[in-house]
């Protein structure tokens, strides 16, 4: 018998769609049969209407209550998990309204604004009692199971190096202007907290979840910082990052990993869309490489590389089940994280996502880039 979970969607824009579309495929597409998802209300809050086009545009099946505010979604009984589709700015806020209101809660990335931010809404899920998980979506996909399989299993022996670039070509001025949430400080924008945070993803998937727990350290950070003339928002941020290792490479030498994650959103990792400019991923262990294609935070294919003389190379496709998006994928993690009365997934715990929230407060101190003191408040309630 399937354990089926009841959504509740915190806003009505581009990614709430998405997710919904994905939510509403058949799990047994992708060999799904433990879980089922149902969503039960949406909110919008510009306007009930708004929420009533989005459940009449996207076929959800009824009953599907429509609001015109967050209080009455995260008010309603009949929800079990709230997916808050906010722009980054009002994370923080909008979480701890559902947790407040006693519901579990998958949040969009970036977490929130700064990491102080993070930590409070991991404390509140934990003196409540609730499931609470930043949405990175790409760690659920199974390329990213296989290849973090891969690297554990030993395969390409330790990884020392990850080089990651996650870089939209976009004309900035024409494509984003000065108010759309990719560029406007007031909602948290920015190459970095938008795009960056997948480079990152990769960075800590391959140098520092594949550790066992007791050997994650939170590494040091280098970085340098591009602002869109505009806005001030970044347009561009390339990191450097040290992980302290405890295995030695050579006797006495103590080893350390290094992640480069890149983002930008005026050159492209990827300017002709045909994967001619190589992987966007590079996973650089001492008996082999693996690189991963197409963009971050939705690759398409990988290839194992193991160093000369040791194997042949192997690619892999991994298509996306019945044209979905792959959002579908962190949703079941969240039905049987809540089935198993978990408050946190062991793929994106918290502990990571305050670290990574951490290395992009540091990023922003080195590179100057200060949001509006409301968005980047620990106080709650604060009307934003
Ligand atoms: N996982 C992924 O692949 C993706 C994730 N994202 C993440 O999802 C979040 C939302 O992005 P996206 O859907 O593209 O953004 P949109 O601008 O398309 O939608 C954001 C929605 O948030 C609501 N909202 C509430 N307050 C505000 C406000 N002050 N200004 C603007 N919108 C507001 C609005 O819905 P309403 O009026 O109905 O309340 C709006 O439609 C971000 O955190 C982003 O990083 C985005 C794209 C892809
Ligand atoms: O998370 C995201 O992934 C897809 C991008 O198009 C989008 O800007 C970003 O928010």
């Amino acid at each position: 018998m399937a354990h089926t979970i009841r959504w509740g969607i915190m806003a009505t824009g581009w990614i709430a769609k998405t997710f919904v579309r994905d939510l509403l495929q058949d799990p047994k597409a992708r060999d799904a049969s433990d879980i089922a998802h149902q969503i039960v209300a949406v909110a919008s809050s510009s306007s009930k209407d708004k929420a009533t086009q989005f459940i009449s545009a996207l076929s959800i099946p009824d009953p599907c209550t429509a609001y015109s505010n967050y209080e009455d979604l995260v008010a309603d009984p009949a929800i079990d998990v709230i997916y808050v589709a906010t722009p980054h700015s009002h994370h923080f806020q909008n979480v701890m309204l559902a947790l407040n209101a006693g519901k579990h809660v998958l949040c969009e990335k970036a977490f929130t604004v700064n990491a102080a931010q993070t930590k409070i809404l991991c404390e509140t899920a934990r003196e409540k009692g609730l499931f609470l998980m930043e949405a990175v979506w790409t760690r659920y996909f199974p390329l990213s199971v296989q290849v973090r399989e891969i690297i554990q299993s030993g395969e390409i022996g330790e990884v020392l190096r990850t080089v990651a670039d996650t870089s939209f070509g976009d004309d900035v001025e024409e494509k984003w202007g000065t108010t759309h949430r990719m560029v406007n400080p007031d909602l948290a924008g920015g190459a970095l907290l938008d795009l960056g945070i997948y480079s990152l993803t990769w960075v800590f998937q391959t140098l520092y979840h594949t550790l066992p727990k007791e050997q994650r350290k939170p590494p040091t950070v280098t970085s340098q910082m591009t602002p869109y003339h505009l806005t001030g928002a970044d347009e561009s941020t390339t990191i450097i990052l040290n992980f302290p290792t405890s295995t030695p490479t050579n006797a006495g030498h103590p080893a350390r990993s290094h992640g480069v994650a890149m983002t930008n959103i005026r050159v492209s990792g990827d300017p002709d869309e045909q994967g001619t400019s190589g992987p966007n991923i590079r996973i650089q262990g001492t008996k082999g490489e693996i690189q991963v294609f197409g963009l971050p935070f939705r690759p398409t294919r990988y290839r194992v590389i193991p160093v000369k003389g040791a194997g042949p190379v192997r690619d892999v496709e991994c298509p996306f089940p019945a044209g979905g998006h792959g959002m579908f994928w962190e949703a079941d993690e969240v039905a049987r994280c809540l089935r198993d009365g978990k408050v946190e997934s062991e793929g994106m715990p918290w502990e990571e996502s305050i670290v990574i929230m951490e290395v992009m407060d540091e990023v922003r101190r080195q590179g100057g880039l200060v949001y509006p003191a409301k968005i980047e408040s620990t106080e709650y309630p604060l009307q934003l």
